[in-house]
């Protein structure tokens, strides 16, 4: 059996279809969302990333505020550049570019930022609301953080189920790994979740008892093919820069052995999966902010 693809480009397509059209209609209001973005440093993968938001919002019709600093600024001119973007009219809502360089708070510079433009759902008080409001028809609205708001995107719009299901997580960061797991848990969606990491005894014991796998540490080819219980659903989130190919171009390795598409059911591959959702659900955090700012 090979594995059926969750097709990140094409799920994402839809979402910023979705998007389009709503930003379409806040400007016959006079609206027009703006997403900012703030990069620190000379990261390739962070200022590929951060190019690629810019063109989305383009294709949206979302207006773009960029902000960067050297990988030398201080913690008071990053700060400060979070002031700037918060003041800023035109900013309905902006990201913080993690990682940060070392030696940066990056939990403060986080908590710097106005929850009410947080676009990634990661300031302390947003990710508050997601641990309060378990049940989402009740919880106050706020961002979700796009990689996990995106992965469960992805697999609604392939109909695989998550309810009642085990879910095993690997990767327990900020952005992704713990959000994913109080996502994955809230009434509504209702999976029961191992969230795995690297002190985890028997990852592969873990593995083996999933209906889904989340990979999100940066480890290649970390889940390999006799762990996986046939039938699952793979989702390989997390990426490591491996060289380049003889074009200049990065080469990249997911966390998921290629092997994995033999005996998965599904699987959403690195890249084309994940990724593309990221960003497309960053789209949806920011016109629904300004949605909520006209309403
Ligand atoms: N403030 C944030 N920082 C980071 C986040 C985040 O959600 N918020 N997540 C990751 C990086 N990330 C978003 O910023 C991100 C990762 C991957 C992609 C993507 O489209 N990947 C493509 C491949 C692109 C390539 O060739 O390198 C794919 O998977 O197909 C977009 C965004 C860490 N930082």
């Amino acid at each position: 059996m090979t594995a059926r693809i969750l097709d990140g480009l094409a799920a994402a397509a839809a979402v910023k279809a979705d998007v389009a059209s709503r930003v379409a209609a806040l400007a016959a209001g006079g609206v027009v969302p703006g997403l900012g973005t703030l990069l620190v440093g000379d990261n390739p993968a962070s200022r590929s990333y951060v190019t690629g938001k810019h063109r989305d919002t383009a294709e949206v019709g979302m207006a773009s505020i960029r902000e960067e600093l050297p990988a030398d600024a201080t913690q008071e001119e990053i700060l400060a550049a979070v002031a700037r973007l918060n003041a800023n009219p035109e900013v309905t809502a902006f990201i913080v570019q993690l990682p940060l360089p070392a030696g940066i708070d990056e939990n403060a510079v986080l908590e710097a930022i106005d929850p009410a433009k947080d676009a990634d759902g990661l300031h302390p008080t947003n990710l508050g609301r997601l641990v309060l409001g378990v049940d989402p028809a009740t919880a106050v609205p706020a961002p979700l953080p796009c990689t996990p708001a995106g992965i469960l995107e992805l697999l609604a719009q392939n109909g695989v189920a998550v309810a009642g299901k085990h879910v095993v997580v690997i990767g327990r960061g900020i952005t992704v790994g713990r959000p994913l797991g109080l996502l994955l848990t809230r009434k509504g969606v209702d999976a029961t979740v191992t969230l795995a990491h690297s002190r985890t005894v028997d990852l592969a014991a873990e593995v083996a008892r999933a209906d889904v796998v989340v990979a999100a540490v940066g480890v290649p080819h970390l889940v390999k093919a006799e762990w996986i219980k046939p039938g699952a659903a793979v989702l390989d989130v997390g990426v490591t820069r491996v060289g380049t190919t003889e074009s200049g171009k990065a080469k990249l390795a997911g966390d998921v052995d290629p092997g994995v598409a033999e005996v998965a059911r599904w699987l959403s591959p690195n890249p084309g999966g994940v990724g593309p959702m990221t960003r497309a659900l960053l789209l949806r955090n920011v016109v629904e902010t300004a949605e909520r700012a006209a309403a």
